[in-house]
């Protein structure tokens, strides 16, 4: 579980979170959704100490994010709005092995790792591409696979879907969805819910550094009118077409 009790994170004399106290099950698929500057980045780069509050705490699997920052990053996986600044390796292959060979593992469990990790993005077959090469688009999916190789027991996902085709983009979806049937949780940060709405357990929306709506996506589709976010035009069908699914799972 991914946990912040009054979570209060300023920018000089800004608040950007304010007050944020917020539970993530184990398993759950919550979209995290809100305006450009509502606090949704600044919040989640919490949940793996690259900031710390200001105010109020952040625990990971019971564990307080500061008292163990190595713990927590191997807990929580990340893949932020920019992958070009997280990608590493000279090759596609490469750079999704890097994480995976820092935790020790086996060479075989490594390969394994990476073969799904590409899978899982439309990108197998491509582990010996030269990075330097690769389109915008494809950087960010090699970014969400070597955050994939690291089977985390949270991904945080922040806006993953702006330069995805719709195969890649297809591909994550599903795999996103196997892995929080599998337990682990996902958290989507997007101002644009029309490829996630269907999907999510539970829409958690902020405005302003505070969280203004926080439901499962039947109950709470309509309140987000209000708060600069996108949702599908045939909100209805994709919203009763998810709660046909399984509760509890994205
Ligand atoms: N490094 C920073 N220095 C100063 N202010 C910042 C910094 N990062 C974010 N902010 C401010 O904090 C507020 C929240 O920003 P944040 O990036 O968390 O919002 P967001 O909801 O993720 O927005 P977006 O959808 O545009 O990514 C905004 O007012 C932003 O300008």
């Amino acid at each position: 579980m991914i946990r912040t009790e009054g979570l209060t994170r300023r920018y000089g004399d800004a608040v950007a979170v304010d007050n944020v106290t917020l539970a993530i099950e184990d398993g759950e698929c919550v979209v995290l959704a809100g305006a450009n500057g509502s606090g949704k980045t600044t919040l989640v780069r919490h949940f793996n100490g690259l900031l710390e509050p200001d105010e109020g705490t952040v625990e990971v699997n019971g564990r307080g994010v500061g008292a163990d920052l190595v713990a927590a990053r191997t807990a929580v996986g990340m893949v932020f709005q920019e992958p070009r600044d997280q990608l590493v390796a000279a090759t596609v292959g490469a750079d999704v092995a890097f994480g995976p060979e820092n935790l020790g593992l086996a060479r075989d469990e490594i390969d394994r790792r990476v073969a799904d990790a590409l899978a899982a993005v439309n990108l197998s077959g491509r582990g010996d591409d030269r990075v330097d090469q690769l389109s915008g688009g494809e950087r960010e999916r090699v970014a969400i696979a070597g955050a994939l190789a690291m089977e985390p027991d949270h991904l945080v996902l922040d806006e993953p879907f702006t330069g995805l085709d719709d195969p890649a983009r297809a591909s994550v979806l599903d795999r996103l969805r196997e892995l929080s049937a599998s337990g682990t949780s996902v958290v989507i940060v997007t101002h644009d819910l029309r490829d996630v709405l269907g999907l999510a357990d539970r829409v958690v929306a902020m405005a302003e550094g505070r969280i203004v709506v926080d439901g499962p996506p039947e109950r709470v589709v309509d309140s987000l009118a209000g708060y600069d976010v996108r949702v599908p035009e045939t909100t209805e069908t994709d919203v009763r077409g998810r709660s046909a699914r399984p509760p509890g799972r994205c």
